[in-house]
């Protein structure tokens, strides 16, 4: 049996409704089983960008449309309550992880950076090398960042080792479209709107699901040729 992790960090949860896809997507492959963990926001509330938001000038977030609350932010971290938080010991046991987190700046937000920065020290042990990995995000808007932010997060998954998947243009024709919805050659993602209001659609749960089936198949196919054992690190 296959286990794929998917690990989220999500403050609205447009990227919880995704992980839920990408999972079933997972659980749907045979051999394979989905395990869903999240990144924590930061203990430190000065720290947490839902909190600094509410203290931007009224005249700004009309301008943006920002307009999720403490409120919002506070219901979600309840509504996800239930979902384990990440350890290292998930990425050490995984046979593949996907990784999911919102577009913040054209990249991935620091709560994501500062658990990855934890995991470098696989880079030393090996011990992530050869896995499947895949990504996905949400953005506030169509052309807010979503292709920059998931190439760019391709690069500390590449720096442990790990193997990168796509979603393929064949398996994935939603995203040949001029509508307005997530989806790329380098990743699902979905779009939150401007003012966070919007839903991920069945077509990027779709390709979320896709995506998580595709990772889970190269999991398996690893685990039955013993690719990931027959690199071991300690057996160099
Ligand atoms: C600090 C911050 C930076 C953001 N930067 C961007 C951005 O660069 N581009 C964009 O389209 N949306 C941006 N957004 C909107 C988020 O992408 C949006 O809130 C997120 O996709 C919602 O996902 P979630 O519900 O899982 O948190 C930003 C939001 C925050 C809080």
């Amino acid at each position: 049996m296959a286990e794929i992790v998917v690990v989220y960090f999500s403050a609205y949860g447009h990227i919880a409704k995704m992980s839920e896809a990408v999972a079933q997507g997972v659980n749907d492959t045979e051999g394979c089983k989905a395990k869903v963990v999240r990144i924590p926001d930061f203990e430190d509330e000065s720290l947490r960008v839902a909190y600094q938001r509410t203290q931007v000038s009224s005249t700004k977030i009309n301008h943006f449309k920002l307009t999720k609350s403490k409120e919002d932010y506070e219901r979600n971290e309840q509504e996800q309550e239930s979902i384990p938080l990440v350890s290292m010991d998930d990425l050490r046991n995984a046979d593949g992880v996907i990784w999911g987190f919102p577009t913040y700046l054209g990249s991935m937000p620091g709560q994501v950076k500062s658990f990855l920065d934890r995991a470098g020290q696989f880079c030393t042990t090996g011990e992530l090398e050869g896995k499947p990995t895949a990504l996905f995000t949400s953005a506030g808007s169509i052309h807010g960042g979503h292709e920059a932010t998931l190439l760019s997060s391709l690069v500390p998954l590449l720096h442990l080792g790990m193997i990168f998947i796509g979603l393929p243009y064949t398996e994935n024709p939603e995203y040949l479209t001029d509508k307005a919805i997530g989806g790329s050659s380098y990743g699902a993602s979905t779009l939150a709107g401007p003012d966070g209001s919007r839903k991920p659609t069945e077509e990027e749960l779709v390709m979320a699901a896709r995506l998580g089936s595709r990772v889970a198949k190269v999991a398996r196919s690893f685990e039955e040729t013993g690719f990931i054992q027959s690199r071991n690190i300690s057996e160099k």
